[in-house]
């Protein structure tokens, strides 16, 4: 029985539509959280139903209680019997329910993780500059965090909604004209508390918007540490800065609180007295029993639980809610590139070189501040298999800009770029990019290789780590690096060995050699980058090292996002 309900649930987990692979579709899919829970509709149901059949449990042991408290000794231990069976029945829905909870809340913290990091991942590149990485970060930590709890909320919201549900068939059964007071004062107390916590919410809203701001602060603190421990002066502003920012959350967080706890004591002045009224005045106006009062009054301390929990969840949601929504304002959750969808496998390369060309192809970067920003191009460059090309010019000239348009980062804003022949679009831009192996300026080191257990691997690997005298610092052991706390130069050469075990038909190197000591910058230029070109590759290198432009087949000079060939 239980197999088969585990069965049942999985069946639906497997519909989840974040751990499907979508259609391709040119329009932005649109999402919703709720989209996003979809899969867990059956663990939900079924936590539902054990939270029913717990409240409806309870409800029964409160009607025994008042029962056995108006009867002999004699006839009140004939109900003890029942009362231990419902215990048994309280107990085991409760405790259902609660591991069901336990699973869908952590399977569906799983599904956002994933969904949001392959949403990151699968943005465009330059709108991920665009958000820049503190509020990545923000989203990442925060923003998950507060929608975790939100998940987790849920389910015991369902759990007590059920049981409050269980208590109010009582109520109307036993009293009907109590009932109608309860509910009264139920729907008065409720539209209080949500007032109040509408205005919590909004304090929570503002507050989210200035983290952006303070993880921006901490960024600041791990990479610029240096320079604020060399600087007092500017460690001084750095601190007031940032403590303003923090005051101005604390603020802002204090004041939603300050609503919610007003919130949360509102709620508790309707309850008490609605205990007043039920207990000392409507007895007086109406004909009702000593024993319904009882009764009554035993439901609703009962339902004060499953209300107080409803209240308190409350200011979970809303913070869910802001995250969601901040999530959404990235705009990273909707604006995917076509071709990268979720579950996509690395699309097969090309072994050999191909013609790579750009067609009057132009690039805007805009300013901000109105300013008319940089303008690469439009340009016109045909690079031909097994080329050795350099790229120079001075700052800002556009090399690193016509690096990512060459890699398929930047899509270009006019023109064409063409791997043998075929137009880069945004459906083939991901295998275009599987084409190149590239060492960035601000090469990120990952320690270990996907197929770094193959056999074969590792002999090639230690050969490169002998070659680029790492050896002595650096292993690898099942596809690992031992480690890559390493120099700045050391770790481009990690960088170097990794792009060279991708054996990928084109390598773009952007200022490798500007962190290497003379005799290692030599032997890049006259050992790695002819041999590298020895074996087919055709090969892009942004450099300043003037000294070596004799060993390149051409030299492109980048002047104001125009080319010059010489
Ligand atoms: N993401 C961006 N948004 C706005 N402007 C940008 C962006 N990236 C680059 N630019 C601007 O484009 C111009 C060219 O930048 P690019 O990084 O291509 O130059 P570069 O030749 O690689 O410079 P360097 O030698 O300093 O690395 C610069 O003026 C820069 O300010």
């Amino acid at each position: 029985m239980l197999r088969a309900i585990a069965a049942w649930v999985r069946r639906g987990a497997d519909k989840t539509p974040s751990l499907r692979r979508p259609e391709l579709s040119d329009k932005p899919p649109t999402v919703s959280l709720l989209s996003m829970l979809q899969g867990s509709r059956r663990l939900l149901l079924l936590s539902a139903i054990g939270g029913l059949i717990g409240g409806g449990g309870v409800a029964g042991l409160i009607t025994l209680i008042t029962k056995s408290l108006d009867q002999d000794p004699d006839r009140a231990a004939r109900l003890a019997l029942p009362y231990v069976g419902l215990c048994i029945v309280v107990l085991a829905a409760g405790m259902f329910s609660e591991l069901l909870v336990v699973r869908l809340a952590q399977s569906n913290l799983l599904v956002l993780r994933l969904w949001l990091t392959r949403h990151i991942l699968s943005a465009p590149f330059q709108q991920l500059q665009t958000v820049g990485p503190h509020r990545l970060m923000a989203t990442l930590t925060d923003d998950i965090g507060s929608i975790a709890q939100l998940i987790e909320t849920l389910p015991p919201l369902l759990i007590e909604a059920s049981t409050l549900f269980g208590a109010l068939l009582y109520m109307g059964w036993l009293s009907p004209s109590l009932f109608v007071v309860f509910l009264a004062f139920l729907l008065g107390g409720g539209l209080g508390v949500s007032l109040l916590q509408n205005r919590s919410f909004r304090w929570h809203q503002r507050a989210r918007q200035r983290i952006d701001a303070l993880f921006g602060h901490f960024r600041t603190v791990t990479e610029g540490c240096k320079e604020l421990k060399m600087n007092a002066r500017r460690r001084r502003a750095f601190m007031s800065d940032l403590s303003a920012t923090a005051n101005t959350i604390r603020r802002q967080l204090c004041n939603g609180r300050t609503f919610t706890v007003i919130s949360d004591y509102w709620g508790k002045l309707a309850f008490f007295l609605l205990i007043g009224l039920i207990v000392f005045a409507l007895p007086r106006l109406e004909d009702i029993s000593r024993e319904t009062v009882t009764s009554f009054t035993f439901i609703v301390l009962f339902a004060m639980r499953p209300i107080s929990v409803l209240l308190n969840t409350l200011p979970g949601i809303g913070r869910g809610v802001v995250a969601w929504r901040n999530i959404k304002s990235l705009g990273v959750a909707v604006a995917k590139e076509p071709h990268l969808e979720e579950g996509d496998e690395s699309p097969p390369v090309a072994e050999r070189p191909s013609v790579l060309e750009l067609l009057q192809v132009r690039r805007q970067h805009r300013a901000e501040g109105g300013d008319s920003g940089f303008l690469f191009g439009p340009v016109n460059l045909r690079i031909d298999p097994g080329e050795l090309i350099f790229v120079t010019g001075g700052n800002g000239s556009g090399k690193t800009t016509l690096a990512l348009l060459l890699l398929g980062l930047y899509p270009p804003d006019d023109g064409e770029v063409r791997l043998d022949g075929e137009i880069v679009t945004d459906f083939n831009r991901d295998r275009h990019r599987q084409h190149f192996a590239a060492v960035f300026a601000d090469a990120y080191i990952f320690d270990a290789f996907p197929g770094g257990s193959d056999a074969g691997f590792s002999k090639r690997a230690d050969d490169l780590l002998e070659r680029l005298q790492l050896a002595n610092k650096v292993r690898i052991k099942d596809g690992h690096f031992s480690t890559v706390e390493l120099s700045k130069g050391q770790r481009k050469r990690l960088a170097l060995l990794a792009a060279y075990l991708e054996d990928r038909p084109f390598y773009l190197f952007d200022e490798w050699a500007a962190e290497q000591d003379p005799t290692f910058r030599d032997i890049f230029y006259k050992e790695l980058l002819p041999q590298l070109k020895a074996r087919g590759k055709t090969i892009i290198v942004i450099t300043h090292d003037d000294r070596y432009f004799h060993l390149a087949d051409r030299l492109l000079r980048l002047n104001m996002g125009q080319i010059e060939e010489s």
